[in-house]
Formats: structure tokens, sequence, C-alpha cells
């Protein structure tokens, strides 16, 4: 199975005539520019204190090892491990050198604890390979240089509706293969459209994961949120397919009334030009199969569903069947995106997604949302490695020095987390660079 992962806001795509280094979309622009910053990046915006540690707060990934290769043996010792007996070492530095033993004891945790990082993050690296890499349900591995002539090419479009927190980046992400957009245990994560693209055999699905779009009490979408939550509501007539779901879960224990006048108001009527499927989601959290028949007989007459499935996108039960589905779906039309290249556009958009998930995981608060997120510098460098510089930039010194962490351990272990999966994603070495600075 191929998966490409796709970035591009509806209202206003990256098209074939944008520049290569500039984004359209204003959308995406709130929170990310790709645009060579105006104002002079030397200028890290930091008072004369606060300019004494800024070398804490730049993560570079050429100041750590994190290894060359795209090795997949977990398991494999050489790039930490030492040629010596530690026990030696320890004795000689406690009898000849009258060092602490507590010392030496707490800087053996510390290298245990780094080597049980390392190996974890070599396993979502290979885990993360694998899924690039899956087999469609055959068994059957793709082969990368066939060509499917243009008339014999089939399509599908496909959004993805619902509260937020519903589940629908994790669902596409499943669907698609590997990390589209930024999946998190906060809410309304996804903050731009992203599309993931699969291309199989003929077939080519464009998945549309949409930014979370609720109704009020009313049961009328909210006149006054952001323009990119009407744009969404506008955009939904657009797809061959449209995916509403939700979380069963929740709505077991704390029925929310907007959830319901959602899935109600776009099941109310069947629309001839669309086929809309009711998704519901987050069944593995559901122990007992009476709830959640209780959960489907709920919505079953509802005219608008062509079909309801019930589904866990993070583990991914049913979406077999759903994928089944939806490859039946698909039209004679010409494929909209190469299944075979990653434009610039996309490994942009990746890298700095690929960054943003990092941040909401270990950033904790509000702040990630706050941030004002750029790529600075993006170069291909002449070895074949790519150079990428993102800054971070902070409203507050207290949330620079929440983002950098203790002598630069929070930046860094984001760094090092993103550098690895950008050089899994991209198959070539990537030199990440990461300042943390307060906006002047
Ligand atoms: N147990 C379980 N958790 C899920 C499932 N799907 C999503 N989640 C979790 O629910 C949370 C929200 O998932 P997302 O995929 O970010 O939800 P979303 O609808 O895209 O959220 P917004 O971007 O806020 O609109 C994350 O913590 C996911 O891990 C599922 O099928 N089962």
């Amino acid at each position: 199975m191929k998966a490409l992962r796709v970035f591009r806001t509806l209202s206003s795509s990256l098209s074939a005539n944008s520049s290569k280094t500039h984004f359209n979309s204003t959308n995406f622009r709130r929170l990310y520019s790709a645009q060579t910053q105006e104002e002079n990046p030397t200028n890290t915006g930091l008072s004369s204190s606060e300019e004494d540690d800024t070398s804490s707060s730049v993560f570079d990934s050429s100041q750590y090892d994190v290894g060359l290769g795209l090795s997949n043996d977990v398991n494999s010792e050489n790039s930490v491990s030492s040629t010596w007996d530690e026990k030696y070492r320890e004795r000689v530095k406690t009898k000849v050198f009258g060092e602490d033993p507590s010392e030496i004891k707490s800087s053996r945790i510390l290298i245990k604890e780094e080597e049980k990082r390392r190996r974890a993050a070599l396993l979502a690296r290979t885990l993360l390979e694998a899924s690039l890499e899956r087999p469609d349900e055959d068994g059957n591995e793709d082969k990368e240089d066939e060509v499917v002539k243009e008339e014999d090419q089939m399509s599908l479009s496909v959004g993805i509706i619902g509260a937020p927190n519903a589940g629908k980046s994790s669902l596409t992400n499943y669907m698609v293969g590997t990390k589209v957009s930024a999946v998190s245990r906060k809410t309304n994560t996804t903050t731009h459209e992203v599309l993931g693209v699969m291309t199989k055999g003929k077939t080519q699905i464009c998945f549309f994961d949409t930014p979370g779009l609720m109704l009020k009490k009313s049961g009328f979408p909210y006149k006054d949120m952001k323009a990119r939550i009407e744009s969404a509501w506008r955009s939904i007539d657009l797809y061959d397919v449209l995916i509403v779901i939700f979380d069963a879960h929740r709505h077991l224990g704390k029925p929310d009334s907007r959830v319901v006048r959602l899935i109600e108001r776009m099941g109310s009527e069947a629309n001839p030009k669309q086929k809309r499927l009711l998704c519901i989601n987050k069944v593995d959290l559901i122990e007992k199969k009476k709830d959640l028949l209780k959960v489907a007989k709920e919505f079953k007459d509802l005219p608008g569903y062509e079909r309801c499935f019930m589904i866990s996108g993070l583990k991914g039960a049913g979406v077999k069947d759903l994928t089944k589905y939806l490859m039946e779906q698909a039209v004679k039309r010409p494929w909209d995106e190469d299944p075979f290249v990653m434009s610039e556009e996309v490994m942009k958009n990746i890298s700095l997604e690929v960054v943003r998930e990092k941040l909401l995981h270990y950033i904790h608060q509000e702040i990630p949302y706050g941030i004002d997120h750029r790529l600075m510098d993006w170069k291909e460098l002449r070895d074949g490695s790519l150079r990428i510089e993102q800054h971070l930039i902070t409203h507050k010194i207290s949330q620079r020095k929440i983002l950098v962490g203790k002598n630069g351990s929070k930046i860094g272990r984001i760094g090092i987390e993103a550098n690895e999966e950008l050089r899994t994603i991209f198959k070539r070495n990537v030199h990440l660079v990461l300042m943390v600075r307060v906006k002047s």
C-alpha cells in the first residue's frame, strides 16, 4: 500500500502555480509560515540576561548522535554501549580518582534511561517505516514503478467531519498508513485541512481531515466561529463521500446534544451527489456489546446515511471494511495527486507537522497553541541531506523557558524525536535546527 501525505487547504490549495517556497493558505500561515523571514533572524528578541542561555534554546541535530543509517535493528547495542566493563571503570573512579559513588550511580541511571529512550525511538521509527511500506490486504507490496494510464485511473475524495476529539485525525492517519496530522489528547488540534492520499493499484483516495466542526445547541453552526470553520462547512458538499464520525464511548457516558444534532443534521436527508457514512468510533473503549448496539440503534433510521461502520480509528478495528467500501466507490477520474513524488511543499509541511506533534506531546498547558511556528530555512545539501530550520516564537519569556526546559532538555527531546521521524519519512539524513525565541 502506498501512502503519501499531502497537505492542502481546500479554500486555497497549494496549486501548481504557487511558489515552491511560499504557501498560499491563510489558514495555514496563521500557525506555520514557510516564508523567509523579513525580520533579522539573528535578532533573537531576548533581553541581555535571556541571551545568556540562548544556546540551550537551540536544538541542533548535528550536536546529537542521532545515528546515520536507517537500520531497523531495535536491539542493536552498538551505538552507545561501551566497550569496557562499567563496574571496573566505576571502581577506578572511586578508588583512584576519589569520585562520589552516588554520583556515579546516578549517571549510570541516566545512561540506562537514555538507552531506553533510544530503543523506544528506534522501535517507533521501525513501526513508522513498516507502516510506510505496509503490504496490502493480500500481502502484496506495492510495485514502486507501476504506471497507471490516465484513462484507467479511478479517484475518490473523502471528507471526515465530527466534533473535536472524535478521532478524525487518527482515522485519517490509520487509513493513509502513517502520520498525517497532529494527534493529541487536546481538542481542536487540527488547525488546517489535511489531505492524506492513498494510492492502491488503479485507485487513488484523497482524505480531507476537516477542522473540528460543531453546532451550537440550536442545531446551527456557530456564526462567530472563525473563518476556517465556515469554510469547512461550505466545503463538505464537495466530497464524493462524507464520513461523519463520533466518539461512541463518550456518547454513552456523557452524550453531547451538539454531537447528536450534527449526526442528525448530516443524516436528515440523502444527498444524491454524495454518499454519507456514519462512523461509530472508539469501539475499543466500549466493553459491552449491548451498549454498542444501543448506540447503533439510536441512529439507524437516519435516511442520509448510506452505511454505518463501527470502528476504532486508532486501533484499526473495522477500518479494513471501511477502506474496502471506499475503494469500491471510486469513479473513473484522473488522479489529483502524483502518487510517487513527495513535493517540496508537502515535505515542508510534514516537517512542521512532525515538530508540532512533538510539541503537543511534550508541552502541556495551552502553550503549543500560542506559538508562532515558522519554517525559516530549507536547504538540500550537496550530500543529499536536508537542513531544516524552524523557529518557535513565544509571546512570553516564561513560555520560552517551559519550551526550552532545564538546560535545553525539552527542546532537545522534541528535536531528537522529530529529527528521527523526519529522517525515516524522507529516507535521507536530516539536519534539524529548532530555535526557541521570544517575540520582539
Ligand atoms: N481508544 C481510542 N482512542 C482514540 C480513537 N480514535 C482517536 N482516539 C484518541 O482520541 C483523541 C483525539 O483524537 P484525534 O484523532 O486527534 O481527534 P480529532 O477529531 O482529529 O480532534 P480535533 O483535531 O480536535 O478535531 C486522541 O487522544 C486519540 O488517540 C479510537 O478509536 N480509540
